[in-house]
């Protein structure tokens, strides 16, 4: 017997200025996966020590770095976590998946997110286990704890969430090393460890509607910068009023997104950030004078401009003047020593989807 699936999960941008570890859109670049499961092909010749032959196609990100093992890259080692909490060791015999990835690594755009959902989603079609979406993200909150990139990304659209509170207990299944979670490279063996199960419904959210006529430019340095170091380099705490100066953009924003005609005097002042900006600045070349220099006033079309996620890239929203917005983004990341691409991306609306073939 052979069944063959297909998992499509999109970028995202997280923070969009104030709302850090809150607000997140999905992006039309999708982690795409083609999962065959073969059962005649189970005498093949496999390696891998828990039956899945992964590829990548070569002109994916990551193509040369990504490690191809199931129990070192991030996809699989997602989806045998979600198989091993729920008593099954490994993949099906005869497993292959193809990757084909267009989200640059490291860079802002939630590749780790949308890795980790497809593995969530790998692992629950692989065992047929019959997840709901809001059931997968509780999975995928046991491996990036922060629920901007992966609600965007698993859900769609434009969104806003936040982690509810936990019962000592929960907290302390949930809190776990990330080592207890993800199985690790052990050299073949299997330690036979099952991993704690997911706390139920820890991720709430709700989308926001998004004018259309918005379009998300992103601007991708050629460097990659990673979520570990970008979030190390923040306080632990914060000035009350820096906190109430987010807050107040934050509120504003969620609504001034979705009005027709989108509002630039509003959107870009309501698009600042006192909480992760100006402490990331130090990893980005140029960022404090990209983010005050490009302004709706110098570029007719231009609505707002943040750090996307962690960074490095830049996420500028406009109606127009895309080009030209980017050139000048770029040739300012240049003079800074930084080369830089750009690409003109939209919401991602109906996030992450399995189409069975
Ligand atoms: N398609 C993929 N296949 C395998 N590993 C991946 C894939 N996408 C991401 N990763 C892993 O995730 C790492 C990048 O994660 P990181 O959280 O640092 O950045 P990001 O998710 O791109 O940025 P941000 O969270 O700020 O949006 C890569 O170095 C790689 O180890
Ligand atoms: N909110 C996260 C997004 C990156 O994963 C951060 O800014 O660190």
């Amino acid at each position: 017997m052979v069944r063959t699936f297909k998992i499509k999960v999109p970028a995202s941008s997280a923070n969009i200025g104030p709302g850090y570890d809150v607000l997140g859109v999905g992006l039309s670049l999708f982690l795409e996966l083609e999962v065959t499961i073969d059962s005649s092909l189970a005498h093949e010749t496999n390696d891998d020590p828990n039956n899945c032959k992964l590829s990548y196609t070569e002109d994916s990100e990551g193509y040369s770095s990504v490690p191809l093992r199931s129990d070192a890259n991030l996809i699989t080692r997602t989806a045998l976590y979600v198989l091993r909490c729920n008593n099954i060791r490994n993949f099906p015999s005869g497993t292959k998946i193809h990757v084909s990835n267009p989200i640059p690594l490291g860079r802002g755009l939630g590749s780790s997110g949308a890795a980790v959902v497809a593995g969530v989603i790998l692992g629950n079609e692989v065992a047929q286990l019959g997840f709901s979406k809001q059931r997968m993200l509780d999975y995928c909150l046991m491996i990036e704890r922060h629920p901007d990139n992966i609600t965007a990304a698993m859900m769609g659209g434009f969104c806003g969430s936040f982690l509810r509170d936990l019962t000592p207990q929960e907290v302390e299944r949930r809190e776990i090393p990330l080592s207890e979670v993800l199985p690790e490279p052990s050299g073949g063996e299997d330690t036979g460890l099952v991993p704690p199960l997911p706390p139920t419904d820890i991720g709430r959210h709700v989308k926001y509607q998004w004018n259309p006529a918005i379009k998300c430019i992103a601007i991708i340095p050629q460097f990659e910068l990673s979520t570990a170091d970008s979030r190390g380099i923040l306080p632990k705490a914060y000035p009350t009023q820096d906190l109430v100066f987010n807050l107040q953009r934050l509120a504003v924003l969620t609504t001034a997104l979705t009005m027709d005609p989108p509002n630039a005097d509003l959107i870009y002042p309501a698009m600042q950030d006192r909480v992760h900006q100006p402490y990331r600045k130090t990893l980005i070349p140029g960022l404090t004078e990209i983010l005050s220099c490009v302004t709706p006033s110098t570029y007719p079309g231009l609505l707002g401009i943040c750090l996307s996620g962690a960074g490095p890239t830049i996420l500028a929203l406009a109606t127009e003047n895309f080009e030209d917005i980017s050139q000048e983004i770029i040739n300012r990341f240049v003079k800074n020593g930084v080369e830089c691409s750009w690409k003109l991306l939209e919401p991602a609306y109906d996030g992450a989807s399995v189409e069975q073939q």
